[in-house]
């Protein structure tokens, strides 16, 4: 039996939520490549795409919408804002927002449905707690922006898209429309990516019956990791590190040289640059040209880092991923660094559930084997006996 580190190229399961090529640096959501998806769709749109396998017509689209929207599934109980203001204030808010969609289960009870028959989860359950997780998750990362900051949370506004109510909740302010667009289409770009680790975890979870709220929470917590979704916090940090576009090359030799990692580079899958990461880069320059050329100095500076990393890693397939530039976009945008994680938590939570809603429809629970390198059955020492 041969034991392959990682998993990697280990098929986990089957599905036809999404597909990449790493070599090509193609990614598509039920077929459609996401470029075209970051240009044309929203992330209300691609949501659905991701879960139920088709574009929706207008009616489904407006009636998807329409549930996002409603104060029922954008609000959160009253008793979650309390469970937060018991939460320590320097925490990191992936750890306030896991804790918060554990807890959701215990409000809105019906965890029963999970087996209706026995086996299967009843379909209108199912339905309903996709939109309440999905319409939930912005709510609940704005609303601890707020209250670490002993402020009251800013109300989900029910006449706001799904980016626009999040960008109004965390900034208390409404944005305009490039900077709409912009976190839509952010939305849109990390909305799914085949058996990631997080997507991963959310599968093994979904297969045991968890309900989907304790899915969505067993997936937040892994994509917290800076080997996944933790690196985008981390890439602002590093380029804080460098001082002048001048100074990359020689900083880059050096962490090398250290054999410490290059936050926002390398990836399992992809051996060119992730086609995220190329859309992510087009938005700052939009954003830029919005702001009259004015954006963040560590633009630059990841931009000549890029260059640098790219003499020095091609040759291991290692360039930017989809953590590289987003950072730069969400900083512009008025978010906290630690909040990048979460706002990834938000657009996965799209995939995460898409991928429950196929498992639990094939489901077999996840049970792998291992290769035991441990000892052979040996007495107990009689001496410990007694
Ligand atoms: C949303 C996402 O999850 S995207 C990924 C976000 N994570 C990061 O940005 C963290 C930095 N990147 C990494 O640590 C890795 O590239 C991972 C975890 C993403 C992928 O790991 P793996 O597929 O196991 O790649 P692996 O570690 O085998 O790398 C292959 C080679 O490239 C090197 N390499 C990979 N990534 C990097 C990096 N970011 N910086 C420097 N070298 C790297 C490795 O050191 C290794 O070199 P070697 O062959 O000389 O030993
Ligand atoms: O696919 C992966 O391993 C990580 C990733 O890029 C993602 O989850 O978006």
């Amino acid at each position: 039996m041969e034991y392959i580190p990682g998993l990697q190229g280990v098929p986990a399961t089957q599905s036809s939520i999404s597909f990449l090529d790493g070599q090509k640096g193609l990614l598509t959501y039920r077929g459609y490549p996401i470029v075209d998806l970051a240009r044309h769709s929203t992330f209300e749109e691609t949501s659905w795409l991701l879960i139920n396998g088709e574009l929706p017509d207008r009616e489904q689209l407006a009636a998807f919408d329409a549930e996002l929207r409603n104060g029922r599934n954008r609000r959160v109980k009253y008793n979650v804002r309390d469970i937060m203001k018991f939460l320590p204030i320097d925490g990191h808010p992936m750890e306030a927002l896991q804790t918060c969609v554990a807890s959701l289960g215990m409000f809105y009870p019906g965890q029963e449905r999970m087996t209706a028959n026995g086996v299967n989860a009843d379909s209108e359950f199912v339905e309903q707690m996709i939109i309440k997780t999905l319409a939930s998750m912005a709510t609940l990362v704005a609303m601890w922006e707020h209250i670490r900051r002993g402020d009251d949370p800013v109300q989900p506004r029910a006449d706001l898209t799904y980016a626009e109510n999040f960008l109004y909740m965390m900034n208390e302010r409404e944005p305009d429309a490039v900077e709409s667009r912009i976190m839509d289409a952010c939305l849109i770009l990390h909305a799914e990516h085949t058996i990631n680790a997080s997507t991963f975890s959310a599968l093994v979870s979904g297969s045991t019956l968890a309900p989907p709220n304790l899915v969505v929470a067993a997936a937040i917590g892994t994509l917290a990791g800076p080997l996944h979704g933790g690196a985008n916090q981390r890439v602002l940090n590093m380029l804080d590190e460098i001082p002048s576009v001048a100074a990359v090359a020689d900083w880059l030799d050096q962490r090398l040289a250290n054999k410490q990692v290059v936050w926002g580079f390398g990836h399992r899958e992809y051996k060119t640059k992730d086609p995220r990461a190329d859309i992510l880069q087009g938005l700052l320059e939009q954003l830029r040209e919005h702001r009259g050329g004015e954006i963040s100095p560590q633009y630059e500076i990841a931009r000549e880092l890029e260059r640098s990393a790219e003499e020095r890693l091609a040759s291991k397939g290692v360039y930017p991923n989809v953590d590289f530039y987003s950072g730069l976009l969400y900083e512009a945008l008025g978010i906290p660094r630690d909040q990048f994680t979460p706002i990834f938590a938000i657009s996965r939570t799209a995939g995460w559930l898409a991928h429950w809603k196929e498992q639990i429809s094939q489901n077999r629970i996840f049970r792998p084997t291992q290769v035991y390198t441990g000892y052979d059955p040996r007495p107990y020492p009689s001496r410990l006996n007694g």
